[in-house]
């Protein structure tokens, strides 16, 4: 392992429910220091001013991810935006070296691909991880030992209201992940017809994903598998978003000694 050291930080997106809980997680953390923000507005305002609870974070806030790389040394940077700010900071980390640390959702395979094989150029390490919670990623790896025995499969996601993609990022990697070991099959009756478009979910390799946006969820999934005279649901529910944070700087930590892009929070845990 690298010498301990503090790792210095930039976060993207740092009003966000996801970004803010990142500021506060690293403000409490020994081994982490928070030396910039990047935001779409309040360019040179103290992160302080934005994000409560971060009271004492006196990092500054750029709206230019250029000047904020120029400017200020950093070791990580973690994001926490949308899908298409996501990719342009994920690419800006790689040109100036910067370890990135990616939650963002909406990243395909070939996406992951092609950063990757720039990252592996430059030696850089880094990951992108679709759910950040341990529960939430033992659950992929159950469901993927599930389906090799249970290729009758269904995915429901439920996440809060204000979620802006569908399906869920985790929602997509287990299934990838189930597709490794369940025989290919076509889901349901052979002659089913939707009566309402969209009744039957979305379509994954013939595996059904249903998504589930209400008020008072924060992140859920269900993988439910049938079998003759059998079923099986695996569960997780992440209640607070403090559930993703262990998984956040542990994230952080390991990128330090990876030379290429890892996705998955599963490929780094021990
Ligand atoms: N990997 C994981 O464990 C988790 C991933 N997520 C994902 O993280 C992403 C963010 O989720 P939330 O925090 O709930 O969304 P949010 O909408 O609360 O926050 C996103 C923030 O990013 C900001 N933003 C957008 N473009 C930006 C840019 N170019 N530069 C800087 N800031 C920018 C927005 O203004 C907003 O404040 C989503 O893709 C979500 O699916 C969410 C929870 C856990
Ligand atoms: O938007 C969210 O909230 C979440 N997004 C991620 C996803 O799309 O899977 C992770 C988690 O489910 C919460």
């Amino acid at each position: 392992m690298t010498e301990k050291k503090e790792l210095r930080i930039i976060v993207a997106g740092p009003r966000g429910r996801m970004g803010s809980e990142t500021i506060r997680m690293i403000e409490k953390a020994p081994d982490l220091i928070l030396v910039a923000a990047v935001d779409h507005g309040h360019d040179g305002a103290r992160v302080s001013e934005l994000v409560p609870g971060a009271e004492g974070a006196d990092a500054k806030v750029y709206t230019d991810i250029d000047a904020c790389f120029s400017n200020e040394q950093a070791d990580i940077l973690i994001d926490f935006t949308n899908p298409d700010s996501g990719k342009r900071n994920l690419q800006k980390a790689i040109d100036y070296g910067v370890r990135p640390v990616i939650g963002t959702s909406g990243f395909s395979n070939d996406d992951v691909a092609a950063y990757r094989s720039q990252m592996d150029e430059k030696k850089l390490g880094g990951i992108i991880a679709p759910n950040f919670a341990i529960g939430a990623v033992l659950v992929m790896k159950f469901s993927q030992m599930a389906a090799k025995y249970f290729p009758d499969a269904e995915i429901i996601e439920l996440h809060h209201d204000k979620k802006k993609d569908a399906p869920s990022g985790t929602a997509v990697k287990t299934a990838e992940l189930m597709t490794k070991t369940r025989q290919a099959k076509k889901q349901g009756a052979a002659d089913e017809k939707e009566t309402l478009p969209g009744a039957r979910g979305a379509d994954y390799e013939g595996m059904r994903i249903h998504s589930v946006r209400l008020p008072g969820l924060i992140a859920h999934q269900e993988v439910l598998f049938g079998g003759k005279g059998e079923l099986l649901t695996l569960r997780h529910d992440s209640m607070d978003r403090a559930s993703f944070m262990n998984g956040v700087h542990y994230a952080a930590k390991t990128v330090m000694d990876l030379e290429t892009l890892v996705y998955g929070l599963e490929n780094i845990l021990d």
